[in-house]
């Protein structure tokens, strides 16, 4: 049985649709990423898996239970992060912990919880002198500390700077390694990459496709194509690298000259370049990333 099940999901908001069609199934043990542009309806539909919202259309199943008609179960195996969660300034770590686990009947180790997220040596600190990056990480201990089987996560890293981003990430990693499923929202391009087995890829309130990261990159490009750009040193024949078996492609845009084949491209332009004496300035290579699946399922980038 799937840890979580959405199936056809409609919901508006006084005639403004918001999920216009919304399915995918999360197994256990997975970190299932839900990946759109703002507005795409992220927020709802993990708003109807969490019971916050019914749905005017569809079903959503967690661990077997209708999160409406069973809000009591659903809400002591699901933890919620919500999204800019706010405490009382001068709350301090422990209390806000201690507040959370009173409502379980078996919580969480906060103790433990703090050391997984690394906030003991804030345990006595209160909200408002927190970082951002402990502050966010205080948020998922409280989403964890009714020791839930099935995590959500709703923009887990928006305002963090780089760093305190990748430390969250590896956070999120042993969470999941405890045995905890993930259900994780984001419009952060590199964070889906990262961290996601799989994900549903939301645009305008529909799912456009539902893969793991390297799945939906070879959708688009079936043969893992790469691309190598690069402005060479001397008059460069084009028959010199239209002749090589591993290219598909050559482009030019002014001096520089841009070469799509298969993985062993590179090899082989750097190696016909070498025999007539060419150096390949600037040169670089590009992968199609999920940004170029992203906008090629879509028609659009992220930041639309
Ligand atoms: N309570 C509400 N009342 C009316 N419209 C709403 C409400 N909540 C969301 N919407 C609208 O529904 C659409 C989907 O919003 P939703 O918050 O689910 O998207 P999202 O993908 O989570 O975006 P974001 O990342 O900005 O939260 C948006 O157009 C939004 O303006």
């Amino acid at each position: 049985m799937p840890v979580i099940e959405v199936r056809n999901l409609h919901k508006r908001y006084r005639g403004k649709v918001a999920v216009e069609d919304v399915s995918f199934t999360v197994e256990r043990g997975e970190i299932f990423g839900i990946l759109g542009p703002n507005g795409a309806g992220k927020t709802t539909t993990v708003e109807c898996v969490e019971g916050l919202r019914r749905p005017d259309r569809g079903t959503v199943s967690v661990l077997g239970f209708d999160p409406v008609r069973d809000a009591a179960e659903v809400r002591s195996r699901l933890g919620a992060q919500l999204q800019e969660a706010r405490l009382p300034n001068r709350m301090r770590v422990r209390e806000a912990l201690d507040l959370y686990a009173s409502f379980y009947p078996e919580p969480a180790d906060s103790g433990e919880l703090m050391d997984v997220l690394d906030l003991t040596a804030q345990r006595d600190t209160g909200f408002a002198k927190l970082s951002g990056g402990q502050q966010q990480r205080l948020s998922i201990a409280l989403a964890l500390i009714g020791d839930p089987e099935v995590a959500v996560l709703d923009e887990l890293t928006t305002g963090l700077d780089p760093q305190a981003r990748r430390d969250t990430w590896a956070m999120v990693e042993r969470i999941r390694d405890r045995g905890v499923t993930v259900l994780l929202v984001t419009h952060f391009m590199e964070e889906a990459e990262r961290l996601c087995d799989r994900l549903a890829v939301i645009d305008a309130g529909r799912v456009v496709a539902v893969d793991t990261p390297s799945g939906l990159v070879a959708r688009v490009e079936p043969e893992g194509r790469i691309r190598v750009r690069f402005r060479p040193s001397a008059p460069l024949p084009e028959a010199l690298l239209r002749d090589l078996p591993e290219v598909r492609s050559v482009e030019w845009s002014g001096e520089q000259v841009r070469v799509t084949g298969t993985p062993e491209v590179l090899h082989a332009v750097t190696s016909v370049l070498a025999r007539n004496q060419i150096i390949a300035a600037d040169l670089r290579v590009e992968q199609t990333s999920l940004d170029d699946a992203f906008v090629a399922l879509t028609g659009r980038t992220l930041e639309d």
